[in-house]
């Protein structure tokens, strides 16, 4: 099963996916961009504030085609339980909004791309934090953590979950760390049991 974990930058991801590692040992973890050449390429574009928002997303397109036949896929037909800091929508919410304005529906555009290769997640976490407190948390330390650009990736968000509201599992990521993670726990007990 292929759980994600998804929302703004700062909003809990990777502590619930640190709580999850405790409750589920067995579990590969894994998140994107990854540790992998092509993550490392995603970082420097990441840091390039004038990186050209298509050649972005390749980059991130990439990282996630090479995650997919590197780890994903193989985890999965272990019969491994995969639980990801980051996804494919993140490229859905993220590039959407980098790219508006350059292509005609940007959410469409990068789902079109991914739709022939990717795997869906089984089931994502969408914690749920307001862009400002997002951008506070993250220490707006790069591009896309500014409270104006993340109002944008989390409208892409609400788009994503209105169209698939069995897979995203929403939770108030206003709550206590372990409030959020025990919340995120109890929901993939009940799935996996
Ligand atoms: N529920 C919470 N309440 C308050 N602060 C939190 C909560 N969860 C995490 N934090 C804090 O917010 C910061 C960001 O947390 P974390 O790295 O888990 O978020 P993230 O979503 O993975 O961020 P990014 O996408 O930028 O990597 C950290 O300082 C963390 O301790
Ligand atoms: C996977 C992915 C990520 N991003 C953005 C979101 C963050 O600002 C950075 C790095 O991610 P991290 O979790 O903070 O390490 O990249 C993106 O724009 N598109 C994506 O597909």
């Amino acid at each position: 099963m292929l759980v994600t974990l998804e929302g703004l930058d700062g909003s809990g991801k990777t502590t619930v996916w640190n709580a999850l590692g405790d409750a589920y040992p067995e579990a590969v973890r894994t998140r994107e961009p990854t540790e992998s050449w092509y993550g490392e390429a995603v970082y420097r574009s990441i840091d390039e504030e004038t990186a050209d928002p298509l050649a972005e997303l390749f980059l991130y397109t990439a990282d996630h085609a090479d995650h997919l036949s590197r780890v994903i896929r193989p985890a999965l037909s272990e019969g491994k339980l995969v639980i990801s800091d980051r996804y494919s929508d993140s490229r859905y919410a993220y590039q959407g909004a980098t790219l508006a304005g350059e292509v005609d529906d940007p959410v469409a555009y990068v789902q079109s791309i991914h739709e022939p290769f990717t795997r869906m997640p089984d089931l994502t976490f969408y914690l749920d934090l307001d862009p400002e407190t997002a951008a506070e948390r993250s220490g707006k330390t790069n591009k896309f953590e500014q409270a104006t650009y993340l109002e944008r990736v989390s409208e892409n968000y609400e788009r994503l979950i209105a169209a698939e509201p069995d897979r995203f599992v929403r939770v108030d990521a206003t709550q206590s760390p372990e409030t959020v993670a025990e919340q995120v726990r109890t929901r993939l007990a009940t799935v996996l049991d």
